[in-house]
């Protein structure tokens, strides 16, 4: 690829080091974002305000739980095809066994309510190329296993029910089509990996048929040269699915542009609706997010999407998950956390008791999650701030209770403390001014079991500080 300086293609997947920067010299694209700046229409100010998500990944590899002949494979379970003690015949064959004879969509709907999600994205297809729904332009499809039935159109259905938006994830990459190319080195590479490009867009254009309440495509895969050399073709694949879907949410995994970048143009702009680049991974400030919409995917154990029996490394607990997601609506983002369900259709206990612990702490404080988005206030030790985006209330997300009971607020300039109060319990607090508009909201108990959340009421001018500062 000859590319002008400075707009080489990133490797791998992650975020591009394209910065937009006013010295930065604009390169002409054809295949760059086509938009400055953050989706404004309804559907994607509906998908900003959703706070809380779910993934679930589940297919062939939910069968194995990462282990084959008695032996443990240490990568992503989902990723079991590609490890060298499996060969891809045994995997390819899976299908057979393939039958999910406890999987109940209500249940998953259920238990996706409960824990206070609002957006659910599920796999259709992941990189092996089998089908959870009856594709007409593939055999390796559910129809064709034990189970026979679609599994994708009544979980579309029980989902929208329950009132939970649904995402559907395809993987470009498909490792069961004979035409699928990792690069274009060859006339016949290129000639293939067309007819391969025709496929992909009939399957997208088929799931947008078959289950219209879809909200949106979560696009994987997508991160070899072939794709990255594919930059029209994902430009006008993009467009396409718009056009025949209004509305449809599609984020930065998509798209690549005229000089194989991906997530950012040459010069720095996001190519798709929301950044897809925060894999098991929460940027660090708000400027670290350009100011875009983005969310974080993360697992449950250390990495692993797809149901694996032994959980290898740290199992995050409901209160470090809780915290990434207080970090991640503090930031302007969306916190999305993956399940991987058994080969059976149903989901471990471990699995089972977070999505019950988060949605216990979601009955009480989703006040502060959903709506809510970034303050432009001095981060404290203590938490994260978040601010309604439908009435402007501020909420202190507290997880570290300093020694002396008190948490610091540094509100920006003008902007005064008039009360602040427990969100759980509507219990005032003490308000002690400091200089400036700072203030120290004291605690009266400071062994806190759990996060907790207190809102604080504003106002200009004057500070209303609740009992009187007495200096003994
Ligand atoms: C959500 C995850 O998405 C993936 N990959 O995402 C990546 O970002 N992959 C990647 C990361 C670094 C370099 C190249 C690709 C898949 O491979 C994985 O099985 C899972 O479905």
């Amino acid at each position: 690829m000859v590319t002008p300086a400075g707009a080489q293609a990133q490797w791998g997947e992650g975020n591009s080091k394209n910065l937009p920067s006013a010295a930065q010299k604009q390169v002409p694209l054809q295949h760059g974002a086509h938009r400055i700046g953050k989706r404004t229409d309804a559907d994607m100010n509906r998908w900003r305000d959703y706070g809380l998500g779910e993934f679930i990944h589940m297919g062939l590899y939910s069968i194995l739980g990462g282990d084959y002949n008695s032996m443990h494979y240490d990568g992503a379970a989902e990723w079991i095809r590609s490890w060298n003690k499996l060969p891809h015949e045994v995997y390819d064959n899976l299908y057979k066994k393939f039958d999910p004879k406890n999987f109940d969509p209500e249940v998953w709907a259920r238990m996706a309510k409960n824990m206070g999600v609002r957006y659910v994205t599920i796999t259709t297809k992941h990189h092996d190329g089998f089908c959870l729904w009856p594709s007409k332009y593939t055999d390796f499809n559910i129809t064709k296993t034990p189970y026979k039935k679609d599994m994708i159109g009544p979980l579309v259905k029980a989902f929208d029910q329950a009132g939970i938006d649904v995402y559907l994830y395809f993987s470009v990459m498909d490792w069961h089509q004979a035409d699928w190319r990792y690069d274009l080195k060859t006339v016949a590479d290129s000639v293939a990996f067309n007819r391969f490009k025709t496929f992909t867009k009939n399957q997208l254009t088929e799931l947008l048929t078959l289950y219209p309440q879809t909200k949106g495509l979560w696009f994987d895969g997508t991160w070899d040269n072939s794709w990255k050399k594919s930059g029209a073709f994902s430009d006008s694949l993009d467009q396409y699915l718009k056009k025949i879907h209004p509305g449809l949410i599609i984020g930065s995994r998509l798209r690549a542009d005229d000089y194989g970048n991906r997530h950012f143009d040459a010069n720095g702009h996001l190519m798709g609706d929301y950044e897809q680049g925060w894999e098991r991974k929460i940027p660090s400030d708000y400027t670290a997010t350009r100011g875009n919409d983005w969310d974080c995917i993360m697992t449950i154990p250390q990495n692993g999407w797809g149901y694996s029996k032994t959980w290898m490394g740290h199992w995050k607990t409901p209160y470090e998950l809780i915290e990434m997601l207080a970090k991640c609506v503090s930031l302007d983002g969306n916190f999305v956390v993956n399940f991987g369900p058994k080969g059976d259709g149903t989901f471990r206990k471990k699995e089972l008791q977070t999505a019950d612990s988060i949605g216990a702490w979601m009955k009480v404080n989703h006040e502060a999650i959903y709506n809510a988005g970034y303050l432009n206030w001095t981060k404290q030790d203590w938490g994260y701030y978040t601010r309604s985006r439908k009435d402007g209330k501020i909420y202190m997300i507290v997880f570290n209770v300093p020694i002396n009971g008190a948490l610091k607020v540094s509100p920006a300039k003008k902007e005064h403390i008039k009360k602040a109060y427990l969100l759980q319990d509507n219990k005032t607090l003490h308000v002690e001014a400091l200089d400036g508009n700072d203030v120290f909201i004291q605690l009266e108990q400071k062994n806190q079991q759990e996060p907790f959340v207190i809102v604080l009421e504003t106002g200009q001018g004057g500070q209303a500080v609740e009992g009187e500062n007495k200096h003994v």
